[in-house]
């Protein structure tokens, strides 16, 4: 079992001698090979959450578990992805891959069998000497991909993955993400700010209010998506012209939109 639950969780922080409450009362979960995207307004909490999934952040109230245990630190069913790639500079393609393997006793052939089959899997044949200084963005984002899928996690926690990629790497890189995860479906929580980028990945979005961060809404985009064939279409752009992924990208908009007007009021 590898889904991710939130239960009535709530996160305080020390800012200027004075507790302030960022997280407030977070109930949701991701079901096993679910694919479930976060947006919310910046410092709504989404990292934060992302974190405690990940065992590197810690509740105050409620509790946090993967796969029906309590996190309570890292572990390698959970890969996570940020949007800094934070590749070491130093080492190649290959050893930025092999990195996280060691950690866990991987045999040698086996090892290089699963390099080698995520750098397919990535299309960074031919890169495998390479340093990631003489990579593009995309490139570097898919070499931290590999070494996240590498390991075999069952769990992929991304923190906006491609937020630091320009428009077509970052439209290819979605595209790539909905075919590698058609072809072996991993339990995934993707924070991203990109309304379109959510509704064309995940099967469900939840909407997060402004600080203190609660859930708005959860949007089931699945289902829409099933009953109207979206993924008889290869290409985003065609999704995106679809009037059910409008009327959804606009919903979710209209969510974001009622935040940022709470402030302006
Ligand atoms: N370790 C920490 N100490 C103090 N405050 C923190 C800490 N971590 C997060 N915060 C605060 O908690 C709030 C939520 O931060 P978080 O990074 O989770 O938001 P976010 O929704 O991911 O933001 P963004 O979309 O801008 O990345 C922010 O006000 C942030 O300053």
């Amino acid at each position: 079992m590898s889904n991710i639950v939130f239960s009535n969780v709530s996160r305080s922080f020390r800012r200027e001698g004075k507790n302030f409450l960022a997280l407030d009362d977070i109930t949701f979960s991701v079901q096993e090979k679910e694919f479930v995207a976060v947006v919310g307004p910046s410092g709504c909490g989404k990292t934060t959450c992302l974190r405690m999934a990940a065992g590197l952040e810690f509740v105050s109230n409620g509790s946090v578990a993967v796969g029906g245990k309590e996190v309570k630190a890292p572990g390698p069913e959970r890969a996570v992805v940020f949007q800094q790639f934070a590749l070491f500079p130093w080492k190649t393609v290959s050893e930025n891959i092999r990195f996280g393997l060691r950690s866990l006793r991987v045999p040698r052939n086996e090892a290089e069998d699963r390099i080698r089959c995520n750098i397919r899997l990535m299309g960074l044949e031919g890169y495998e000497s390479a340093y990631p200084h003489q990579l593009s963005g995309g490139m570097q984002q898919r070499v931290a991909i590999a070494r996240a899928y590498v390991l075999n996690p069952t769990v992929l926690l991304m923190d906006e993955p491609f937020g630091a990629l320009d428009a077509q790497t970052r439209t290819v890189m979605q595209e790539e993400l909905l075919r590698v995860g058609r072809a072996n479906p991993r339990t995934v929580m993707f924070i991203t700010h990109a309304v379109e980028e959510a509704v064309y990945l995940a099967d469900r979005v939840v909407v997060m209010t402004r600080r203190p961060g609660r859930i708005r809404e959860i949007i089931n985009i699945k289902s829409i998506r099933d009953a109207e064939g979206w993924q008889q279409y290869e290409r985003i752009e065609d999704v995106m012209d679809l009037e059910s992924f409008v009327h959804l990208r606009t919903q979710i908009w209209r969510l974001l939109r009622e935040q940022n007007e709470r402030v302006a009021n």
